[in-house]
């Protein structure tokens, strides 16, 4: 419900393989509308991974926030699991936009959690994905291959998806978004 009639924002799903440039994507975003909200995802990743800001907990923690309540979403990947806190609803309701890197296994649930939700499917040709995933340097060769080979789940009908090549120059990418979620711009 929003806050004295206030327009509701929208969550904003960032979603697309590994190594397609979600990250990057959403930093450059914010960086281009400082009134976008991004997400501080719950990961069980090794605080010292890098890459996204992210609040670092043991599994157990993450079960037990989990069980009681604390987070609008969450999933399992890669061998972690992911929270969306739950306050994000609060961001919505002062009229925010949020971003959210969520799995693409996860979109047909946010709809249901998030009214209004709108989806940026990052994509980007096989062979780019490979080649930034070797550049980035996060993952070893193992887990790479790993990323590179996780199938791609189909959308649920009916949601509301912007797709984005990020294969060229990440400006390129963030015109494109921006021209998606913000019409109105000049
Ligand atoms: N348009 C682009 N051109 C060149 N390099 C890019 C572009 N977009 C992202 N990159 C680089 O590709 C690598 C992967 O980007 P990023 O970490 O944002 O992807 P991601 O989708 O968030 O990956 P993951 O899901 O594994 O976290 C990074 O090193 C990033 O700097
Ligand atoms: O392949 P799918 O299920 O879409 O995404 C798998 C995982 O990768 C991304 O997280 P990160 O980039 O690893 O932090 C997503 O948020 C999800 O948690």
């Amino acid at each position: 419900m929003s806050e004295g009639g206030t327009v509701p924002g929208r969550l904003i799903a960032v979603v697309g393989p590994s190594g397609v440039g979600k990250d990057s994507l959403m930093e450059a975003l914010c960086a281009k509308r400082p009134d976008l909200v991004r997400v501080r995802r719950v990961v069980t990743r090794a605080p010292e991974a890098g890459g996204e800001d992210f609040e670092a907990i043991s599994p157990a923690l993450f079960a037990a926030r989990a069980a009681g309540g604390d987070f609008a979403l969450h999933w399992q990947a890669h061998g972690l699991s992911y929270g969306i806190p739950r306050e994000v609803h609060q961001t919505l309701a002062r009229g925010q936009d949020a971003l959210a890197n969520l799995s693409r296994a996860m979109l047909g649930q946010a709809a249901r959690v998030f009214p209004g939700l709108h989806v940026l499917h990052v994509t980007a040709r096989p062979e780019v994905l490979a080649a930034r995933l070797a550049g980035r340097g996060r993952e070893g060769r193992a887990e790479i291959a790993r990323r590179l080979a996780r199938p791609a789940p189909a959308f649920p009908a009916g949601l509301t998806v912007t797709e984005i090549d990020n294969s060229g120059p990440l400006e390129r990418a963030v015109d494109a978004a921006l021209s998606a979620l913000y019409p109105e711009r000049v």
